[in-house]
Parts: structure tokens; sequence; C-alpha cells
């Protein structure tokens, strides 16, 4: 029977890329699910395929020419990858919506954002000009910029980072989705608008009930807004918990060197941050076994022999790790 509290669920997903050097799989075998109303961060290094998995949901790349998808991505109760493009164009935004890092190139610099915002609505749904207009003002007031009235009518390069994060956030609401992907949507961003955008962000998931699939390199965040955590290394999800849980006991060895490298407010701020040692291989040139052995303090030669599978616990968590049962990660 399906899980009704499941609004997206991703299964053995795998999005190879064609490139020069001979096909790549960014996203190798990623399985893992948002519920309705919770926000579900995505963690992992630079290149560990957080952004490609999320792309892939929309269907982002180009599947003539530079990508395919294997596996299975249904959206309440839909499945993505069996849609034809022009039922895809009608998710995208309507149901799930996406915002990036970068809202400038996100954003088109001839418009004024009333225009980009009222654009958005009429591509979904029935609407005159003037009703579109009016609710693009509200929204820009739900998203918390002053004199609405008279921003609506100004051109992107008129705003500041943060109100241009805010106008992308508007568009991304613009249809009431589901399901908002944000990429990395406050790195660009100064710490106190930071802050604020995250705010938005989560007051947002608790007062429309819209899920949250939030990509970040920040642990720290990850511990004040999540629900739930997928922590993904190379292409895979190495490990995945409630945050609670996660942050309580860490099971993963990469899990616990992503926490280690966490800044720390109240301990001693003169020591160097503990980061992960090495860095994420080359898709190129994946590691057999675990991909994670050879960064590993714990690995040994079934690590570099055998990849372990994503293994269920009794708690909930989902560890792919040989040695996860007498792994401590506050010892660690
Ligand atoms: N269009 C593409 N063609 C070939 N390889 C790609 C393409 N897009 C991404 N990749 C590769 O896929 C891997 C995963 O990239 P991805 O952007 O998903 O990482 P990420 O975890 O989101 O990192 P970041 O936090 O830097 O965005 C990287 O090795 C990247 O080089």
């Amino acid at each position: 029977m399906p899980n009704e509290q499941i609004l997206l669920d991703i299964q053995a997903l795998r999005t190879r890329f064609y490139t020069e050097a001979g096909p790549v799989a960014a996203v190798d075998g990623v399985s893992f699910h948002v519920n309705k109303g919770e926000i579900l961060g995505v963690v992992g290094e630079s290149g560990c395929g957080k952004s490609v998995t999320a792309q892939s949901v929309l269907r982002l790349f180009d599947e003539r020419r530079t990508a395919s998808y294997e596996g299975r991505i249904s959206y309440d109760g839909r499945d993505l990858l069996g849609l034809s493009e022009r039922q895809m164009r009608d998710i995208r935004g309507n149901d799930i919506s996406m915002i990036f890092q970068d809202p400038l190139s996100s954003l088109n610099p001839v418009y004024t954002i009333g225009d980009q915002i009222a654009e958005t609505i009429r591509l979904h749904r029935r609407t005159g000009k003037k009703e579109a207009y009016r609710k693009a003002v509200d929204l820009l007031r739900l998203t918390g910029i002053p004199a609405p009235e008279r921003r609506v009518g100004e051109y992107p390069h008129q705003l500041s980072g943060g109100m241009r994060q805010r106008v992308m956030i508007a568009i991304a609401l613009a249809c009431e989705p589901g399901l908002l992907i944000a990429d990395e949507p406050t790195t660009a961003l100064d710490v106190t608008i930071q802050a604020q955008i995250m705010e938005l962000i989560v007051s947002l998931n608790r007062k429309l009930g819209m899920s949250v699939m939030l990509i970040t390199h920040d642990l720290g965040l990850v511990a004040e807004v999540c629900d739930r955590v997928v922590v993904m290394y190379l292409g895979q999800v190495v490990e995945t918990a409630d945050a609670r849980t996660l942050f309580a006991k860490p099971r993963h060895p990469y899990t616990i060197g992503l926490m280690q490298a966490i800044p720390r407010l109240d301990g001693d701020r003169s020591k160097p941050l503990k980061a992960v040692e090495g860095s994420v291989p080359s898709l190129h040139d994946v590691p057999g076994g675990c991909r994670f052995a050879p960064r590993c303090a714990y690995a040994d030669d079934k690590c570099r022999n055998d990849m372990p599978e994503l293994t269920g616990l009794k708690d909930g968590t989902a560890v792919r790790c040989w040695h996860a049962d007498h792994i401590d990660g506050m010892e660690a």
C-alpha cells in the first residue's frame, strides 16, 4: 500500500552524463523520500551529486544529448520519469519549484519583477493580466519585500541580492507548489540576509504546509531547520536519519567527519577545524568497494573490496557502512 505521507519518492535513481571521457554516473543508485510538510536536508561536500539529484527530479538535463535517467521518481503518486516533456513542464513551477544559489542568473534583466511573477502564474493558471499582477504584489508581500506595490514595477538590477532571492521565492511560490527544492539558497548572501531568507523558507513551510528539500553544505543550518537528513557521498546516499538522531549519533564515518567540521560558536574557536581529510575523487575514478574507503580511518580490506548496501537500522536510520554497528559517532 502506498504511504500517504510520502510526497516525493526517489528509488534507485541513476543519472548518467555522456562526457568526452566516457559516460559517468553522477547519481548512482540514490533512494530517499520527502514526506508531506517536512523539511528534508540533503548534505555532502561539493561534487557529491546533490544538485544533480535535485535537477533530475525536475528532469532539467537534456535527455537527447547529455544525460539519461534510470530508476523511479514519483511525485504524489505520479511517475515523473514516465511523463512527456509537455507534462513535465506542467509539473515544474506548478507542483515542484526550485530556487538556486544565484538569483540574478535566473531572473530576466529586461522584464520587471512583477511581469516575471505574473508570467509564471499565467503559464499555469487561467488568470487575467490584472489579477496575476495583483497576485504578484501579494506574493512579494508574503516574502517580506517592503513596499511591494512599488517594487513590483522594478527591474532585477534595482534590487539587492537578498531582495532578488525573495523575488525568486515569490516566483517559486506563485502556483502554490507542494514541494520547494532549495539548492544552496543562501550561499551567495551575507550572513544576516542568509538568516532572514532561511526564516522565510521555514515560515512558508509552516504556514503553507509546503515540503522543502534543502540542499546545503551547512550542517549547522540543517540542525536548526531540518526534520530529516540525507547525507550523500560520490553519487550515493551514505546515511539517512531524522535530524535529531543524526546529530546525536552519526553512524557513517563520512557524516562524523562532516560534523567535526562544523564551526562551534561555544567551543574553542582558536583550534583549527577538523575537516574530512582528502577530497572527493573524480567520477572517472570511482573507488571499488566502499567509495569512502580511501578517506576513511576505519577502512579495512572488506571495505576496499565490497560495496556496502544502504542498510536500515532499528532506530529508522539507514547507513552504508560495514562498521556502522560499532562506530560511536560521539567518540570518533
Ligand atoms: N552536465 C554535466 N556533465 C557532466 N558532469 C556533470 C554535469 N553536471 C554535474 N556533473 C558532475 O556531477 C557531479 C555531481 O555534481 P553536483 O553539482 O550534483 O554536486 P553537488 O553535490 O551539488 O556539489 P555543489 O555543492 O558544488 O553543487 C560532479 O562531479 C559534477 O562535475
